[in-house]
């Protein structure tokens, strides 16, 4: 965080919220399910219009990674073990291997709610700050964690192996797992907020 923000900002909440970034490479600690289930109640007071709760949490690990790359080759290419074009081959064990780099994957799920005053936008917007409180929650707590969707999101067999309702949606996946200690470096986007905000009064 930038020194002139660190002397102003008051510590708490907002400080992990000004220091938060992203972990491309992640170790293979990983929290419990306990944990998972503490933070998830902890951000269950996102805002959320009328109380729809128009989401829900999917956690993967182990071998449910495996079957969700396996489920991206078939969508990409069928049967990969007809393949005979190398660059094919390479490109199969390529998108194999995306949801292995993290221990642990967390699907954050829009569940779509029919409601005759909560549009389907703000359900998508709740489930959304779900995402951004638990993300938030697990860097506070110390776990390494990015935001992913690709286009797995829109997949068939994705959604199919996630065991996906009628009316529900992916919104991407949370890896998580242990902050490599040699990976000290600030957040990267610097961004003027004033520039941001337009003041009527
Ligand atoms: C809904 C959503 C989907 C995202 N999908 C991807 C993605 O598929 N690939 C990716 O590299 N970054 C994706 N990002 C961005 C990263 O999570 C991250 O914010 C970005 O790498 C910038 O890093 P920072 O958070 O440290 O600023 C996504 C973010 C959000 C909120």
């Amino acid at each position: 965080m930038d020194a002139e923000l660190s002397e102003t900002l008051p510590r708490g909440v907002v400080e992990s919220i000004a220091r938060r970034r992203s972990y491309l490479t992640l170790t293979s600690d990983a929290p419990s399910d306990s944990d998972i289930r503490d933070l998830i109640q902890a951000c269950t007071s996102v805002a959320d219009h009328k109380a729809l709760r128009p989401w829900r949490i999917i956690t993967l690990r182990g071998a449910a990674r495996e079957r969700f790359g396996a489920a991206i080759v078939e969508h990409e290419y069928g049967d990969a073990s007809l393949l005979t074009d190398p660059d094919k081959i390479a490109d199969a064990r390529k998108l194999a291997g995306k949801p292995l780099r993290a221990p642990l994957l967390i699907a954050i799920v829009h569940r779509f709610v029919g409601h005759p005053s909560v549009p389907e936008w703000e359900q998508v917007a709740s489930a959304a700050g779900l995402g951004h409180l638990l993300s938030l929650a697990l860097f506070d707590q110390g776990w390494g964690v990015v935001w992913r969707t690709g286009p797995f999101v829109n997949m068939p067999r994705v959604a199919e192996m996630h065991g996906l309702k009628e009316g529900e949606r992916l919104l991407g996946w949370l890896y998580v797992g242990g902050i490599d200690p040699s990976d000290v470096k600030p957040r990267n986007r610097r961004i003027d907020a004033a520039q941001l905000i337009t003041r009527l009064e």
